[in-house]
């Protein structure tokens, strides 16, 4: 459903993305790895139109969408959770999912139910601020806000970073949730070995700006980790 070819992106004049080829099938998890700075980020902001290719194609759902505006890619399918879970904090849990909805088409009206199975402590919480929300409570948003428009490709950059183990777990449960349903493709940037080999189909490995692995994700090893991971 999405297909990468050869992109090259960067900041001016420096390259950050170097020749990166990838595919996505319907359903599948995919995790994408790689040290910090070595372009993620770059690469996620890229699939949703935040950034302009020097170089490259992107294809989503046989359609070229390398020079589509971001709202266009939204409309198509497309959630992004940014890193950093990037909430309205002045606006309330509700309010923050009804935007949400902005992406939908054909336009949903009303929050899906499947919304609060999913986060049963946003439903408690609708009517506070989304700045009141602890850090894990504020990522779950984040990622419900995402799933409202009900996306054919959710993009997680590191949806666990910082925040506590319980809600880790939880979140993981959710990845799990929307893998058995196999509705929504997802790529996450994640670091653990753990969650890439026990949730993951396919993982990549991106190092500086280039793509130094990719298999299975059941295939992952450690020697990998360590050669292309560690500091
Ligand atoms: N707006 C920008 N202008 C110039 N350089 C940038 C900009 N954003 C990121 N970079 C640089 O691009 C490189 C890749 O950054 P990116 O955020 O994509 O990496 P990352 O793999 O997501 O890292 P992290 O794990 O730390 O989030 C880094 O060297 C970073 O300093």
């Amino acid at each position: 459903m999405l297909r990468i070819e050869h992109l090259q992106v960067g900041y001016g004049e420096s390259m950050i993305l170097r020749d990166v080829t990838m595919q996505i099938e319907p359903g599948q998890v995919v995790c994408l790895m790689g040290r910090n700075g070595v372009g993620k980020t770059t690469l996620m902001k890229s699939i949703m139109g935040l950034l302009k290719p020097k170089t490259g194609s992107i294809e989503y759902q046989d359609t070229i969408i390398t020079n589509t505006p971001t709202d266009r890619r939204a409309k198509m399918g497309i959630g992004y959770v940014p890193q950093g879970r990037d909430i309205f904090s002045h606006l309330t849990v509700e309010e923050n999912l009804l935007l949400g909805l902005e992406a939908s088409v054909p336009r949903i009206k009303q929050l899906p139910d499947s919304i609060f199975t999913m986060f049963p402590v946003l439903k408690e919480m609708l009517k506070r601020r989304g700045g009141d929300l602890s850090g894990g409570q504020q990522q779950q948003l984040s990622i419900a806000r995402a799933l409202a428009s009900k996306p054919k490709l959710l993009l997680l950059d590191e949806p666990m970073e910082g925040i506590q183990p319980s809600i880790v777990m939880e979140i993981e449960q959710v990845i799990e949730n929307i893998k058995r349903t196999r509705e929504v493709a997802i790529l996450l940037v994640e670091q653990s070995l753990a969650f890439a080999t026990t949730i993951a189909d396919y993982y990549y490995v991106l190092d500086r700006g280039a793509i130094a692995a990719e298999g299975s994700a059941a295939d992952l090893s450690e020697e990998q980790v360590k050669q292309h991971l560690t500091v």
